[in-house]
């Protein structure tokens, strides 16, 4: 499996997804403006990813700062962080790992070459836990995934999109890996192409069978029983269990419900926000109108036409039957269920 994103003695390599399928391309980051750069255009994506990326720039950030009085330090370092905060709004994870970089900082006691080494070594755990928490979660996923299974999802919650194996993909890894005769639809996921692009990509690797379809064939598919089980991967989940994740989930889970098929969200506990209550409170980041106009630079619409670009939706907690965690399998009430796990009182389900 090809590494989303790693240390290189002191540079962060980033593969490029954007020019995924075609070539596999490392984007070496040598401070944190980089890594924004490569976060806010895509080039590293997907909630877990991102988190991991925020840690591995602010530990080029601190590596950067020259003060050597530790409280002008800390000053100038919380300001970085919150540079990094705001490179894209969606994906909570960005947030959480923010926080638990600068609690961290605000906690030890070392010095600031201390500081700077404490913060690598914490962005390097936080890769290596990511994908521990995945295949966790792919276990416990692969337990609802029937046998065979034809599963669809939506953008990519793969590999690339986390410190590796994946959240969505995970599961089906995992159910792959268990035995199981599994085979995936893979949404196209307009206008990036995460689905196609990625999604397939990741699959034909792993030798699972996977079929592109475009994003508004899921009724088509569904009505033709042609579809066992979804399973879509989530940038940030409210405390009532609402989930935002790549526009069109909140449409395909729409058709799930319509066609009794049971519809999961994998993710990890970082990736819920109990202080955001419902879905409606969730940022959806909109982005340039020239994604949706062009493809590949061509122009696709008349040149005086606009685009809306809604780069996430909301899927409301009702339309989900389970969301996957590393801790297991969770079910509604999820204002209940997600506040408990993440307290720490559900170790397995
Ligand atoms: C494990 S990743 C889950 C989500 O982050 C993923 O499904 C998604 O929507 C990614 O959007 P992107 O805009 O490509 O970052």
């Amino acid at each position: 499996m090809i590494p989303t994103l790693y240390w290189e003695d002191d540079v962060v390599m980033i593969l490029d997804q954007r020019k995924l399928p075609g070539k596999t391309v490392f984007m070496p980051c040598r401070d944190m403006r980089r890594v924004i750069y490569c976060i806010q255009t895509l080039a590293t994506r997907g909630a877990p990813a991102i988190g991991v990326a925020a840690a591995m720039g602010l530990a080029l950030a601190a590596r950067s700062i020259r003060i050597k009085n530790k409280d002008l330090f800390m000053e100038r370092f919380a300001e970085k962080v919150e540079v990094m905060r705001a490179a894209r709004p969606t994906a909570v994870n960005l947030s959480w790992a923010c926080d638990r970089i600068l609690n961290l900082v605000a906690k030890s006691d070392l010095d600031i070459e201390g500081i700077k080494a404490l913060i690598k070594d914490e962005s390097q755990r936080m890769l290596d836990e990511d994908i521990e928490i995945n295949r966790a979660m792919g276990k416990n996923g692969a337990a609802v995934v029937p046998d065979p299974a034809v599963i669809i999802t939506h953008c990519n919650a793969g590999s690339l999109a986390t410190g590796g194996y994946g959240t969505a993909l995970g599961v089906v890894r995992a159910a792959h890996e268990a035995g199981k005769k599994v085979s995936v639809i893979a949404d196209e996921t307009r206008p990036l192409l995460q689905g196609a692009r990625l999604t397939a990509w990741e699959m034909v690797q792993e030798g699972i069978p996977v079929k592109v379809a475009v994003d508004s064939s899921s009724g088509v598919l569904m009505s033709r029983e042609m579809v066992d089980i979804c399973v879509v991967g989530a940038d940030r989940i409210a405390k009532n269990g609402d989930a935002a994740n790549k526009i069109g989930t909140f449409n395909l889970a729409l058709q799930a419900q319509r066609h009794n098929v049971p519809f999961y969200v994998a993710a990890p506990l970082s990736t819920v926000d109990l202080d955001t209550p419902t879905g409606e409170a969730i940022p959806i980041e909109e982005r340039d109108p020239a994604e949706v106009t062009h493809i590949g630079g061509r122009l696709l619409a008349p040149p005086e036409a606009d685009a809306l670009n809604f780069a996430f939706d909301v899927t409301p907690n009702d339309l989900i039957t389970g969301i996957i965690t590393e801790v297991g399998v969770l079910k509604a009430p999820y204002i209940e269920s997600l506040s408990r796990a993440k307290a720490g009182l559900i170790s397995k389900e």
